[in-house]
């Protein structure tokens, strides 16, 4: 991408970990020299809300590094208390046709390659995660939360529809039932609770302590054959990728028709300013 900017730092001193970095405008990448993993942070205020842009960035940071010998990657954000607040809604809302199509285009490719990533991943997940935010940290390995925040597809509050691979990315994490009563009341779970049904893995009491718990996550494979791991990996994420990719275009009409609804947009609408009025 050409407005990517490369910096390469080993005789800087005082960045002397960093060695590789790669910013965009909406998603920094790092690579730690001396540990080989990846850091790619999210960075659009006030809520990394995710709109064509920032997925198209994010999705370029992700295939970048499936060219580089990194132990893993870790997926997290800039801001102090929001991981992703999921889907720009303003995307949805009133949207012209081609625009909506290249923005849910983006979220399938993204969701493609971090499912499907080389490398092992990591949401190190420092805020707020609804919807989309939940959805970018299901596609990861391993998700690690700080305390005191919520996480959930919480699409039917919104009055709209979680597609069958949000649904998907759902129930290969937690049960058929948990899954079924969490997607239906559209729950948002508090970190403990989530750690309680296995939505998140561990939790962590801030984002230096998830960071930590990360690199600790990435050390589980240092006596794992990686090819092994990989076909491993492949093996289990195969069949609802194939589900995807098979059904990509269908997916694709069926947001496009569902966002013309007025039924749709009146409950868009509801939503922002019920957002909007909060303050
Ligand atoms: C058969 C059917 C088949 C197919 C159907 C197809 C498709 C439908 C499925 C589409 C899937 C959608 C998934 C999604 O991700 S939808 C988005 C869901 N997100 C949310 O519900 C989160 C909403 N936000 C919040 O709850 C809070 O903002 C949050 C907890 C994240 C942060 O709270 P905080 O108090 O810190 O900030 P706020 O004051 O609330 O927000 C600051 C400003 O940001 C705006 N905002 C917040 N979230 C969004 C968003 N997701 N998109 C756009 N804008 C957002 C908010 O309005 C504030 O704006 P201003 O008032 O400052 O202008």
């Amino acid at each position: 991408m050409a407005s990517r900017m490369f910096i390469r730092s080993k005789s800087i001193a005082f960045n002397t970990l960093r060695t590789y970095s790669s910013s965009t405008k909406l998603v920094d990448v790092s690579i730690n020299d001396k540990t080989g993993i990846a850091t790619v942070t999210m960075q659009r205020p006030p809520v990394n809300s995710l709109n064509l842009e920032l997925l198209t960035e994010l999705n370029g940071a992700l295939q970048d590094l499936g060219s580089k010998k990194i132990k893993g990657a870790i997926l997290t954000s800039s801001l102090k208390t929001i991981f992703s607040a999921g889907l720009d809604i303003l995307e949805m809302y009133k949207p012209k046709p081609e625009r909506a199509s290249a923005f849910w285009t983006s979220l399938q490719d993204t969701w493609l390659t971090l499912y499907s990533t080389p490398y092992p991943t990591v949401a190190a997940i420092n805020g707020h995660s609804p919807a989309g935010g939940c959805l970018l940290s299901l596609a990861c390995e391993y998700r690690i939360m700080v305390n005191n925040y919520t996480i959930g597809l919480n699409e039917t509050k919104l009055g709209i529809v979680a597609p069958f691979w949000f649904v998907a990315s759902m129930k290969n994490v937690i049960s058929h039932r948990e899954s079924e009563l969490a997607l239906t009341s559209g729950r948002l779970y508090k970190t403990d609770e989530a750690l309680k049904v296995g939505l998140i893995d561990e939790t962590a009491e801030n984002k230096d302590d998830a960071l930590a718990k990360a690199e600790k996550f990435f050390a589980r494979f240092d006596a794992v054959n990686p090819i092994a791991r990989l076909l491993t990996k492949q093996e289990l994420r195969g069949e609802t990728i194939k589900e995807l990719e098979d059904r990509k275009q269908e997916d694709l009409d069926r947001f496009v028709g569902f966002l013309m609804l007025p039924a749709v947009q009146k409950g868009l609408d509801v939503y922002l300013q019920a957002l909007k009025k909060k303050q």
